[in-house]
C-alpha cells in the first residue's frame, strides 16, 4: 500500500492506494465508534457493497443505491440523498462514505458540506478517474442543463481509500476515460510523467497493477500539491482544468448523456494542446504527440459531429473560470508547463474551433 497526504492544515487527510483496501478494516481506522452511512451506484454497489458491508460491520439499511451514470448528477439526486440522511436521523456526528466513481463522490461529497451545514465524509473511489482526480481535493458538486458542476461546494474528505482491485470489473471506455485524466496530469505538471505514460499505457490498458499504482499516486501526488497551494482556486488549481473549458463545453452541449467526462477532457486536451501552438507556445510536434497519446488510449480526439464554434463559444463564456465577463484558458508553455491565460489571441481560439468543427 502506498499513502500520501493532501496538505490542508488541520484539515489534512491521508490518500491510501493498494490492492484489497476495501476488505481491511484498519484502512477505516478513523471511522472507529462513529454512525456510517454509504452511498453507492447500482454499479458499484452490485460489486462492491458486500464487501464493504462486511468490513464495517454495516447492514443494507445504512445504504443509499442511486441509478448510474452522469445523467444522475443532480439537483434532484442530491435531494434523494439529504432526504434519506433526514429521514434516517443521521446525526452531525455521522460519517458519510461515497463508493463509486467520480459521480457518486462528487454529490455524496455535495451532499456531506450541505448536511446541517456539513458533516463528514470519505471518499471510496472505484474507478480509475476516481482514484486519480475526483475523490481528491474537494471540489464537489451537481450539473445544471445550462452549466457543467455549476452548483456545489468545496468540503475536503477525511480520507480517500482506492482499492486498485476495483479497476478489475472497469468497462474499457471507463478505463481509457480516467487514462484522459492522467494524460492531463502529464501535460500539465510533469513532462517525464508524460513519457512514463507513453512508455506504459499498454500496462494499464491490461491492468497491470504497478503500473496503474504509479499512475495513480504520481496523478495524485501532483494534484495534492497544487491543492495544498490553492484549495479554492484562486489561483494555480485553474491548471487542474486544462482542457475542461471545452470538455466542459462538449459534455453540456450532449446534456451529459453520450459523452463520458474524460472522453470530452480528452478532446478538449487536444483542443488546448492544438491551441498552444496556434499561439506560437507548444510546437506542433508536441501537440501531435499529445494527441497520438490520446488516440492509442482509446479516446476521442474530436468533438461531436455537428457542434459548431458558436456552440463552443456560448457555452464556455458560462464557464466557472470567466472573471470579467472574459474567457480564461488553460494553455501548455510547453509539455508539462501550464499556464492560465485571460489574453489569449481571439484569433487562434478561432482558428482551433474551426479546425475542430470543420468535418
Ligand atoms: N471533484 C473533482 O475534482 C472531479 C475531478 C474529475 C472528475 N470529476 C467528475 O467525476 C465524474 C466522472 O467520474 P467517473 O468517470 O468515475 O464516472 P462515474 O462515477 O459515472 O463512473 C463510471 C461508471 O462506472 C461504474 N463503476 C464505478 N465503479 C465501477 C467498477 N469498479 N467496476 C465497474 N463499473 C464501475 C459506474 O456505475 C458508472 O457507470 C464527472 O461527473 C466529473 O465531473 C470530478
Ligand atoms: O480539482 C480540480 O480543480 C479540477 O479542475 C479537476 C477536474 O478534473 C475536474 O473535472 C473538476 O471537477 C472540474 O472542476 P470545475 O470547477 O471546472 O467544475
Ligand atoms: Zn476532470
Amino acid at each position: 500500500m502506498r499513502t500520501l497526504n493532501v496538505e490542508l492544515g488541520d484539515r489534512s487527510y491521508p490518500i491510501r492506494i493498494g490492492a484489497g483496501l476495501l476488505s481491511d478494516r484498519a484502512q477505516f481506522a478513523e471511522l472507529e465508534n462513529r454512525k456510517i452511512k454509504i452511498v453507492t451506484d447500482a454499479n458499484a454497489g452490485r460489486r462492491y457493497l458486500p464487501t464493504l458491508l462486511y468490513t464495517l460491520a454495516l447492514t443494507p439499511e445504512d445504504v443509499l443505491v442511486l441509478p448510474a451514470g452522469e445523467t444522475q448528477k443532480t439537483w434532484t439526486s442530491a435531494e434523494k440523498i439529504l432526504d434519506w440522511l433526514l429521514a434516517s436521523n443521521f446525526g452531525r456526528d455521522g460519517v458519510l462514505i461515497a463508493l463509486g466513481g467520480g459521480v457518486i463522490g462528487d454529490m455524496a461529497g455535495f451532499c456531506a458540506a450541505l448536511y446541517q451545514r456539513g458533516i463528514d465524509f470519505v471518499q471510496v473511489p472505484t474507478t480509475l478517474l476516481s482514484q486519480v482526480d475526483s475523490s481528491v481535493g474537494g471540489k464537489t458538486a451537481v450539473n445544471h442543463p445550462r452549466g457543467k458542476n455549476m452548483i456545489g461546494a468545496f468540503h475536503q474528505p477525511k480520507s480517500v481509500i482506492a482499492d486498485i482491485n476495483t479497476l478489475k470489473t472497469l468497462p474499457p471506455r471507463e478505463l481509457a476515460s480516467g487514462l484522459a485524466e492522467v494524460i492531463k496530469y502529464g501535460m500539465l505538471a510533469d513532462a517525464e510523467f508524460l513519457k512514463w505514460i507513453e512508455q506504459n499505457l499498454d500496462k494499464m490498458l491490461a491492468l497491470d497493477a504497478e503500473a496503474l499504482t504509479k499512475a495513480i499516486y504520481r496523478s495524485c501526488e501532483l494534484k495534492a500539491r497544487i491543492v495544498a497551494q490553492d484549495e479554492r482556486e484562486s489561483g494555480p488549481r485553474a491548471l487542474l482544468n486544462l482542457g475542461h473549458t471545452f470538455g466542459h463545453a462538449i459534455e453540456t452541449f450532449t446534456g451529459y448523456s453520450e459523452w463520458l467526462h474524460g472522453e470530452a477532457v480528452a478532446v478538449g486536451l487536444c483542443m488546448a494542446a492544438d491551441m498552444s501552438t496556434q499561439m506560437g507556445w507548444l510546437s506542433v510536434d508536441d501537440a501531435l504527440r499529445c494527441t497520438s497519446l490520446i488516440q492509442r488510449a482509446g479516446l476521442p480526439t474530436r468533438p461531436p459531429v455537428g457542434m459548431t464554434p458558436e456552440d463552443f463559444l456560448e457555452l464556455m463564456g458560462h464557464d466557472k473560470k470567466v472573471a470579467a465577463g472574459k474567457v480564461r484558458l488553460v494553455l501548455l508553455r510547453k509539455l508539462g508547463v501550464s499556464v492560465l491565460s485571460a489574453d489569449f489571441d481571439e484569433k487562434a481560439l478561432l482558428a482551433t474551433l474551426k479546425h475542430f468543427t470543420t468535418p
